[in-house]
């Protein structure tokens, strides 16, 4: 079952409530917190998002006049404005449950609660509230403010506990591992560290592991002395002193072989590197963020990780929610690609209409946010009216082949005619070469004559 991206904070005296609460609520929601002491929940709402609180009336032993439960309502909506709160009451306590709401209880709940009715009670109150959230974040891309966080978008929880991780240790100098799918925005997160850090002023050096070949590793990493091995023609620094007083941003640290994994272990732990063909160890002063979509505490398990390393680097974790799970964000964050591609191919008037967002809602975007991105462009390029229709877009089928979903994050996708595609890769051309005939004609392979005939043709 998809569980909604919902946090959820459950207040009651009793611990058997909060045990069955939390057992029950724990299958059909992303998150659940539990507090026998209303007294938490000022520190509960500070530390993290908490989208619903579940909150029992009365608290001390027998004391049924609910002053408390009002309270405690009035508290949290003070602390916390964007909380709902759902009350719990006691059977015949319905005129008390009209008074909370009036002062601004989402909702109520009779105790003992039907399992089914507070399940349904609480999945409308977590979608009730993603959807203001959108609403609000709407009109904010209008605005262009409080929308973003740097360079990322997203209002939904999940992406606001990320902020939150990344406020908080991005002025510290711990090692910091990223995971997340492919195309989750791990990148992004590593430069939000970097230019929130103490080092924001110098280099952020990101070396992609996946790239560096086995023979050169050392060599591209660590630096070399002049005739270390035949090409080595001068003196060269590796990537870790390039780094020096910065960042070190290690991608797809996942891929890296055992051997290699040993030696990127020794200069961590020595914090210091030796260019290949000297023995001049050299003192290395970095902030080491690291990132992959590889399963790497599974990898461990079956000893393709080295678990020495894994403690090495992750000392705080991002984990990067795909996609499908903060459903909440792809309408603004494809309201915010449109805008990017529609200034971009001159395509002011352009609108998504609601079928098609709901289509880009329900789709599970196996390449998450660079997917969308690349289907937004693709999209706008392809538009034909001045609404972006559910056809301008590629969906692959759920389950599909990694060749079917890199279709659909490929920008020249082969599913349509070859007109359009034609008329896409023209357009294309213009846009990179600012209009240039000729230059644009080049990279096309074509004539200027021809790439005349076909800009006529497609009514570029
Ligand atoms: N929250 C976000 N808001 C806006 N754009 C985003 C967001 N997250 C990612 N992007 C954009 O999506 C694209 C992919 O992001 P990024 O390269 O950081 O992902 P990644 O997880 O590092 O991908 P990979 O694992 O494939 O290297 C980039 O163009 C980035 O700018």
């Amino acid at each position: 079952m998809t569980k909604i991206p919902c946090n959820i904070l459950v207040v009651d005296d009793q611990e058997d409530i909060l045990t069955a609460g939390r057992l029950l609520l724990k299958q059909h929601f992303t998150a659940v917190q539990t507090t026998s002491d209303p007294y938490q929940i000022p520190t509960l709402l500070q530390e993290r998002v908490v989208d619903v609180v579940l909150l029992d009336m009365n608290y001390s032993t027998g004391a049924t006049s609910s002053k408390e439960g009002l309270h405690w309502l009035k508290q949290i909506r003070q602390i916390s404005p964007a909380t709902s709160v759902i009350l719990m009451t006691a059977y015949g306590d319905i005129e008390l449950a009209v008074r909370a709401l009036k002062e601004g209880a989402a909702d109520f709940v009779l105790k003992p609660w039907q399992n089914e009715k507070l399940v349904a009670i609480l999945k409308s109150a977590c979608r009730k509230k993603s959807s203001e959230e959108v609403r609000t974040a709407e009109a904010a891309v209008q605005q262009n403010t409080a929308y973003h966080y740097g360079e990322f978008i997203g209002v939904s929880p999940a992406m606001q506990r990320v902020y939150q991780t990344i406020e908080k240790v991005a002025g510290t100098d711990a090692n910091v591992l990223i995971l997340g799918e492919n195309g989750t925005g791990k990148e992004v997160a590593a430069r939000a560290l970097h230019q929130k850090s103490k080092r924001a002023k110098e280099v952020f050096e990101k070396v992609d592991l996946g790239a560096v070949s086995t023979t050169l590793f050392e060599s591209e990493l660590f630096g070399h002395a002049k005739g270390a091995y035949t090409d080595a023609k001068e003196d060269r620094a590796g990537r870790f002193e390039a780094a020096t007083g910065g960042t070190l941003f290690l991608d797809e640290i996942g891929n890296l072989s055992l051997a290699l994994q040993a030696k990127l272990l020794t200069v961590l732990q020595s914090r210091q590197v030796i260019r290949l063909g000297t023995n001049k160890p050299r003192p290395i002063n970095i902030r080491l963020i690291c990132a992959t979509n590889m399963p790497l505490y599974e990898m461990v398990r079956e000893g393709s990780f080295r678990q020495d390393l894994l403690y090495r680097i992750n000392t705080v974790e991002i984990h990067l929610p795909p996609l499908r799970e903060r459903r909440e964000d792809i309408k603004l964050l494809a309201q915010h690609f449109l805008k990017i591609y529609s200034q971009k191919y001159d395509r002011p008037d352009l609108k998504l209409n609601p079928a098609t967002l709901r289509r880009l809602g329900e789709y599970h975007w196996p390449g998450n946010i660079r997917e969308l991105d690349h289907a937004l462009e693709r999209a706008v390029i392809l538009c034909d009216g001045d609404e972006l229709q559910a056809d301008d877009f590629y969906f692959a089928p759920a389950g599909a082949s990694p060749e079917q979903q890199q279709r659909a994050t490929d920008i020249t996708g082969n599913d349509y005619t070859l007109d359009a595609l034609e008329k896409m890769m023209v357009q294309k051309a213009l846009v990179k070469h600012s209009g240039n005939i000729t230059h644009a004609a080049k990279e096309l392979g074509i004539t200027r004559t021809a790439l005349y005939r076909r800009i006529e043709k497609h009514g570029l």
